[in-house]
């Protein structure tokens, strides 16, 4: 064996005994993963993506996979020269919007997902929040037409499936008691789910490498947070345009018992497996 092939085997063994203690850590726990449409830039990204979802479940961790899709929505209603707008971070959804926007979320985008999933080697699941009434919702306010606030999470098909060894997958549609859907913003879905669930970790995977203090200059990043300094982020309005409703929901899902949180870019290769298995770090890290 060459000297070459001798030291590159030495580092692989090196960051695999790194990451043991962090994959104990974890084994047996629940991480909320919230994976974002603007992260989701191309097919070969989303499949490495699923590859390292894949190892966290292969090493007994337990994934649940909230996803985006904000882009594919946008793509799928110009297709349908139906007009978008935006009300506070959130997407105005009529009745037609809403038929197009369940089936984006819970058909094509859930469902790339899933197979990606598969071809990694992962037991995956995918379904929205309709189904088994896990997003109980209702209307947020009569001038975003049918955006849903979640009410109640009904974790029951969520424990079932991670228990038989699944990873489900879920769209952010959400239903009431009438059977109406509507549709909710992916961050407070997921830190609803990872807030319900008791979740050891909440990761929000997203287009910038965590809270910037100067959302221009990336090396500007804020390695560690507490949730009074994100209130006051919010306040001081360094936070703008989706990292708003980022920090409520997760601001939102410690009063409810969430201890961890971090956002981290999800378009860097394995940045989730830096972030979890490395004394490093990689995104923004916040506690409660
Ligand atoms: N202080 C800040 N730090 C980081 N990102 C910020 C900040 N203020 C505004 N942003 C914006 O928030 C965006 C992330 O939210 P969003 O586009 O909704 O992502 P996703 O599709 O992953 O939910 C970033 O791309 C950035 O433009
Ligand atoms: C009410 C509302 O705005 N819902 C979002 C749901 C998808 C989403 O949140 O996707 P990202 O995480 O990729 O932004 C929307 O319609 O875009």
């Amino acid at each position: 064996m060459s000297d070459l092939v001798d030291q590159a085997s030495q580092k692989q063994a090196a960051l695999l005994l790194e990451a043991l203690p962090y994959m104990q850590k974890y084994a047996g726990r629940t991480i909320v993963v919230k994976y974002g449409g603007n992260a989701m830039t191309d097919d070969q990204l989303k499949l490495s993506v699923m590859r390292d979802l894949s190892l966290l479940q292969t090493v007994g961790i337990k994934i649940v996979l909230v996803h985006g899709g904000g882009p594919a929505i946008n793509r799928a209603m110009e297709q349908a020269n139906r007009e978008t707008h935006f009300i506070d971070g959130l997407r105005y959804t009529d009745e037609a919007d809403l038929q197009l926007i369940n089936a984006v979320l819970s058909g094509e985008v859930n469902k790339s997902l899933v197979a990606g999933l598969i071809k990694s080697g992962a037991k995956a699941v995918g379904f929205s929040g309709v189904d088994g009434s896990l997003i109980q919702a209702k209307q947020r306010s009569a001038k975003l037409g049918y955006v849903g606030d979640v009410m109640k999470i009904n974790p029951d098909l969520l424990t079932l499936t991670l228990d038989q060894g699944y990873m489900p997958v879920i769209a952010s549609i959400g239903v009431d008691s009438d059977g109406q859907l509507y549709n909710i913003n992916a961050d407070t879905a997921a830190a609803e789910i990872a807030a319900a669930l008791g979740a050891q970790s909440f990761v929000l995977m997203t287009n910038v490498r965590g809270i910037l203090q100067d959302p221009t200059d990336p090396d500007s990043l804020y390695r560690e947070l507490a949730v009074p300094e994100l209130q006051a982020l919010i306040a001081s309005e360094t936070i703008q345009g989706g990292m708003i409703p980022k920090l409520k929901a997760i601001i939102q899902a410690m009063r409810a018992g969430l201890h961890q949180a971090v956002i981290l870019d999800g378009r860097v290769p394995h940045a989730l497996l830096l972030e979890l298995f490395s004394d490093r770090g990689y995104g923004s890290l916040i506690s409660d």
